[in-house]
């Protein structure tokens, strides 16, 4: 498969690193990447032996079955539409674009129209199996996500031990957020939706890791997910998983038998 990519910041040098040297997926590669400048990318253009476009209708034009966005909410805003439009599969890891229903009910019916696959994956938590399936049915009430993460992260402002700075939906949450709270999208687009995902936002001082504390009730039973996530060297706001779920959610869309 060949692969496009938008951004090339922290998960996108991941996923080059993973696919175009390291061979993550047999037979797949990243062969053209469009960002908003391509001069001083020569070097990675030459070490991933992949080609570089600004241009995006050149890069659309390139001859890739898939598109990774890894760039941000106002990226898949701009671009989703035309990409599907042009035939090809995408991916979106800034899934915050999606809280905006309306643009969620283009994409969808645009992918149906053009029979192209739109890929949401799992990125920086975990536990969306368990709110598809109860969703389903009505069965589940609610859904709370407490976002921890190191105070630099989320603020300027100094923190001494932590601080509350956001608490309300999760459709407010990534307007105000659009940078650190992706997965409180898709824990909405999995469960309740967004007006009714309740979601709290920690600056704390006094952690190195990106914490999601997820609590979901229904007539399953209860669910409560802690996870502690180790942050990319390159950039602490993102978790090393949400690169590694993109990397699954590749395989996944390659496999015949699916687990989970
Ligand atoms: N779903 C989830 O769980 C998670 C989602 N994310 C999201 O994933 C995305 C990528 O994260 P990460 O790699 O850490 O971010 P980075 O900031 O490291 O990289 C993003 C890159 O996108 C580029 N960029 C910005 N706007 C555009 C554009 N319009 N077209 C092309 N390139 C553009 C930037 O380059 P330049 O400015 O030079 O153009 C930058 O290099 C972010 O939106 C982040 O919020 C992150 C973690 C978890
Ligand atoms: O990486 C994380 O832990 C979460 C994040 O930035 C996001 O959801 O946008």
């Amino acid at each position: 498969m060949k692969i496009g990519l938008i951004g090339c910041g922290n998960i996108g040098q991941f996923l080059l690193k993973s696919l175009n040297v390291d061979g993550f997926l047999d037979g797949s590669q990243i062969d053209a990447v469009f960002v908003r400048n391509k001069e001083g990318y020569e070097d990675l253009s030459h070490r991933y032996s992949t080609s570089f476009y600004d241009d995006f209708q050149t890069f659309l034009q390139s001859d890739v079955d898939l598109v990774i966005e890894a760039a941000t909410v106002q990226s898949v805003q701009q671009y989703a539409r035309e990409i599907i439009k042009h035939g090809k599969d995408l991916l979106i890891i800034s899934v915050g674009a999606l809280a905006d229903s309306s643009f969620f009910d283009e994409l969808k019916a645009l992918s149906e129209l053009n029979g192209k696959k739109v890929y949401l994956p799992s990125g920086a938590i975990g536990g969306l199996d368990v709110l598809k399936a109860t969703q389903l049915t009505g069965q589940l009430d609610s859904v709370t996500l407490t976002t921890r993460k190191p105070a630099a992260s989320l603020t300027d402002e100094p923190v001494e031990s932590e601080l509350v700075l956001f608490d309300g939906s999760a459709f407010e949450a990534i307007r105000k957020f659009p940078k650190n709270i992706n997965v409180s999208i898709i824990l909405s687009l999995a469960g309740i939706g967004v007006e009714r995902t309740r979601v709290k936002i920690v600056a704390d001082a006094n952690v190195n890791k990106n914490i999601h504390f997820i609590e979901a009730k229904g007539s399953f039973g209860k669910l409560t997910l802690n996870i502690e996530n180790n942050p990319m060297p390159n950039n602490p706001k993102t978790s090393y998983l949400a690169a590694l779920s993109v990397l699954s959610s590749l395989k996944d869309s390659h496999e015949m038998l699916e687990i989970g």
